[in-house]
């Protein structure tokens, strides 16, 4: 498998904390990476140095082989990275549908007559179609992550990023969430998903990878990082008998 996505040493410092400490990694085409880690490990941070929100220190960022460290993010999302917010920012008051077409016409760059066809298709993948015509602001919770789903979506993302998309859902909420991101990724859209809800990660990730105060701890098959005692020490917090 293609590296999709690259880092490479990235580093970044807010004063004293340090968000990235020469974090390396690769995503290849394809392949659906978690991300786990305690509050404040650097997590959102990451999303922000790849999409470019943030710039790091130092270190370098590839994307299908091109160096991306000093690319604009309008630019990277014109490449092909497109992410999802902890908290959903859907314009509250514009329909589904009108988010939907805002973000394939300026994050797609695609025409207004060619984003509709696109659009309906999206919301009938995030099971939103039938929300269509409603106001963003009235959705439930799952509404507006699934209204966060495809607005990501619409900007024809390889690389969708989801930052705690099942944060702060039921138990059924959250599993048919789930099955709507494997099919996403079944259709070859390559993912890194941040989240704290693991039992959701591990339904859906090939690889999981575990930071912590901006350092990698550990990346690999998901759950036998999760069974790993330095994992579980540092990130559940358990005593693991030596
Ligand atoms: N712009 C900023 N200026 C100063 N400090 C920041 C900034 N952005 C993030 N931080 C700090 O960097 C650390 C990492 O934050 P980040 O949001 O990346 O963590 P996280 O792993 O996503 O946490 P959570 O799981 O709680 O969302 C935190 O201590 C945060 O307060």
């Amino acid at each position: 498998m293609a590296a999709l996505l690259q880092l490479e040493k990235v580093t970044k410092s807010f004063g004293a904390v340090t968000v990235a400490d020469a974090m390396s990694f690769e995503v290849n085409a394809g392949e659906a990476l978690g991300v786990i880690g305690p509050n404040g490990a650097g997590k959102t941070s990451m999303f922000n140095l790849i999409t470019g929100t943030l710039a790091p220190d130092s270190g370098k960022l590839l994307f299908e082989d091109v160096d991306i460290t000093n690319t604009s993010a309008a630019k990277r999302c014109r490449a092909g990275m497109a992410r999802s917010f902890q908290v959903p920012q859907p314009f509250s008051g514009l329909t589904v549908f009108e988010n939907a077409m805002i973000a394939a016409t300026q994050a797609g760059g695609m025409s207004s007559r060619a984003a509709e066809s696109f659009c309906i298709d999206v919301l009938h993948q995030t099971e939103l179609l039938d929300r269509a015509n409603t106001l963003a602001g009235g959705l439930t919770l799952l509404g507006r992550k699934r209204l966060e789903l495809t607005r990501a979506l619409c900007a024809r993302p390889s690389l969708l990023m989801l930052d705690e998309i099942a944060g702060g859902l039921t138990e059924a909420e959250c599993t048919s969430l789930v099955q709507t991101i494997k099919d996403i990724h079944g259709r070859g859209v390559t993912i890194i998903w941040i989240e704290h809800v693991v039992h959701a990660l591990l339904a859906v990730v090939d690889k999981l990878m575990v930071i912590d105060f901006g350092r990698k701890i550990a990346e690999g098959e998901p759950r036998a990082i999760m069974e790993s005692p330095e994992v579980q020490e540092i990130y559940l917090g358990i005593e693991v008998d030596a």
